[in-house]
């Protein structure tokens, strides 16, 4: 099976091409070896690009490096779209991409006919607690409190197709995001479990993020969970509706524009290496 590495402000995926590979029987242990950094190919997760069953250009289909399959994932999608118009699937520099939260809309930047800048409307936020889903107190969960690792935390949680819970915080130590992260990933008050963000503000337009994601542990960056640290800004006060927000990998510019009320997030894509995978 042939696959591409791609990276998205240092958020890897394993991309499989499913106009060309079968989609393979166990997608979720497929993921799970390819994934392994020592004994697979190394990411973040893996990425099956799929023809779409909805009339979209292509269909994402996202599994995590331990195997669990989630709605979203903003990074890849950016990616997603680079392949699908740099290896000709097709060629318009707009395209409709099939999620899980639905048919997102992605422009593509194009220098010397590849890909290299993305904006995808990301779609319209869901504060609605029971759709998140999360149990904490508030509709939307907004400063909502939570206990995790027997402290409290004021968190404000959003969901972008999957769950996120943004925690503000003076400073993103590592305590906070590998202690921390996981307790909250699994805390009772997140029925699906949570991606969790810890973000310094910087200034009203300016935020340093590091994120837990559910199902991978800390990743370099995270686009559904940038949006989510976005609208989040946003309901809490401390920012405007557009940011630039700076993350381990690389910097990913937001906007939650007021007028349709979607979130617009622009950032790079880039092709790393491809190759044959052999088997686990
Ligand atoms: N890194 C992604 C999100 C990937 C999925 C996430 N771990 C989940 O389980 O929801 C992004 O860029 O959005």
């Amino acid at each position: 099976m042939r696959f591409t590495k791609m990276q998205g402000a240092g958020n890897d995926y394993v991309y499989i091409n499913c106009f060309a590979e079968q989609f393979p029987a166990d997608p979720a242990e497929v993921a799970r070896q390819m994934s392994d950094r020592h004994f697979g190919v190394g990411g973040d997760g893996v990425i099956y690009i799929c023809p779409s069953n909805q009339g979209a250009d292509a269909w994402m289909r996202m599994f995590n490096a331990d195997g669990s399959e989630s709605e979203m994932c903003g990074n890849g999608l950016r990616c997603v779209a680079k392949f699908v118009h740099d290896h000709g699937i097709k060629t318009a520099t707009q395209l409709r991409l099939q999620t899980g939260a639905g048919i997102l809309t992605v422009d593509l930047e194009v220098k010397a006919g590849k890909a290299h800048r993305v904006r995808v409307n990301m779609g319209q936020p869901i504060i609605e607690a029971a759709k998140i889903p999360t149990l904490l107190p508030g509709n939307p969960p907004v400063n909502a409190t939570l206990e995790a690792g027997g402290r409290s935390f004021e968190v404000t949680s959003v969901s972008m197709g999957n769950p996120h819970c943004v925690v503000f915080v003076p400073e993103a130590t590592d305590e906070l995001v590998l202690g921390i992260g996981p307790k909250i990933e699994h805390s009772p008050m997140f029925p699906r479990r949570v991606n969790v963000e810890f973000v310094e503000v910087l200034s009203r337009t300016e935020l340093r993020q590091r994120t837990w994601e559910r199902g991978s542990g800390e990743t370099l960056a995270c686009g559904t969970g940038a949006s989510a640290v976005c609208v989040a800004g946003v309901l809490t006060g401390r920012t405007q509706r557009k940011v630039t927000i700076h993350l381990l990998g690389g910097d990913l510019e937001l906007e939650w524009n007021e007028a349709d009320n979607c979130i617009y997030k622009t950032g790079p894509a880039v092709e790393v290496f491809s190759g044959e995978w052999v088997g686990g």
